[in-house]
């Protein structure tokens, strides 16, 4: 039996997705999950661990680790999917904001990497850690101060864990620009994103599945970033 792959945040959208994928090779699945859904049974029924870990906290991270080395003896692969694109405007003060993006996309992979990298070493051939970052690491975001600021910190996590864990572990980003429309978004707002676009957006989300194929198969390939932006940064340049 192959050791398992570790994916958070995979009920829904990308996530699911990659667990779907995985599972339907016959990869072990083990995964966390904040908001109870059918998804969350139908990766269990497929024979997936699941992990419930709202990453907000740090005791919420420390349990998930726990809970996350109690289900298996080694891991095949992290997947850092797990992520709340938060605007300016939640409910919350800026501190409260900020301390809950950078939990969410930096301190919860940090401490899981740190945890678990004796899992990944375990495992045979060359392990992953993969980070599901954001094309707006790079370009910041002016309705996305915080959640921005977060995915720029896990991008760089990518750099100094690549440095740390080579060569029994690599660790590369997916950081993809509109890969799916949300619900809720009305033609007007689909029109105006496509004209960011070099080529039509929202492909969906089995171009994240692809990658992080192509990065699982890869023995060649560390501290790297696979952009999936539909070549958004060239358009109009
Ligand atoms: N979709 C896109 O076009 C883009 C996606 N990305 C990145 O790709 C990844 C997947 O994107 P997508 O599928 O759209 O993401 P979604 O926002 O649809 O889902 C992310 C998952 O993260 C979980 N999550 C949110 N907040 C927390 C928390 N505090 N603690 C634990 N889990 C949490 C949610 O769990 P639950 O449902 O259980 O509440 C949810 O299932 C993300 O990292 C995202 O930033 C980047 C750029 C564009
Ligand atoms: N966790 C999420 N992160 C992001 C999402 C999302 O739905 N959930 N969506 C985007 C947008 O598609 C953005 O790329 C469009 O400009 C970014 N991050």
């Amino acid at each position: 039996m192959p050791y398992p792959i570790f994916i958070t945040g995979a009920t829904q959208r990308l996530g699911l997705a990659i667990a779907r994928d995985l599972l339907s090779q016959d990869t072990p699945v083990i995964f966390t999950y904040r908001t109870p859904k059918p998804s969350v049974d139908e990766l269990v029924h497929k024979g997936a661990i699941a992990v419930k870990a709202d990453f907000s906290t740090q005791a919420a991270i420390d349990r998930a680790i726990l809970e996350v080395k109690a289900a298996c003896d080694g891991l095949r692969a992290i997947i850092h999917n797990a992520s709340d694109w938060a605007p300016e405007t939640t409910d919350e003060s800026d501190g409260a904001r900020i301390a809950r993006m950078m939990a969410v996309h930096a301190s919860a992979p940090y401490c899981i990497n740190k945890a678990l990298a004796s899992y990944l070493s375990k495992t045979e051939g060359i392990a992953d850690i993969i980070h599901m970052t954001d094309l707006v690491q790079e370009t910041g975001s002016e309705k996305h101060l915080a959640y921005a600021a977060s995915k720029a910190a896990l991008h760089n996590l990518t750099l100094s864990f690549s440095r740390a864990l080579a060569p029994e572990i690599k660790v590369n980003s997916i950081a993809p620009s509109l890969l799916m429309f949300n619900e809720g978004d009305d033609e007007a707002y689909r029109e105006r994103a496509s004209a960011k676009f070099l080529l039509p957006p929202a492909p969906g989300a089995h171009e994240a599945v692809n990658a992080v194929n192509f990065v699982l198969g890869s023995d060649y390939m560390t501290g790297q970033t696979i952009h999936l932006n539909g070549g958004r940064p060239l358009k109009n340049c």
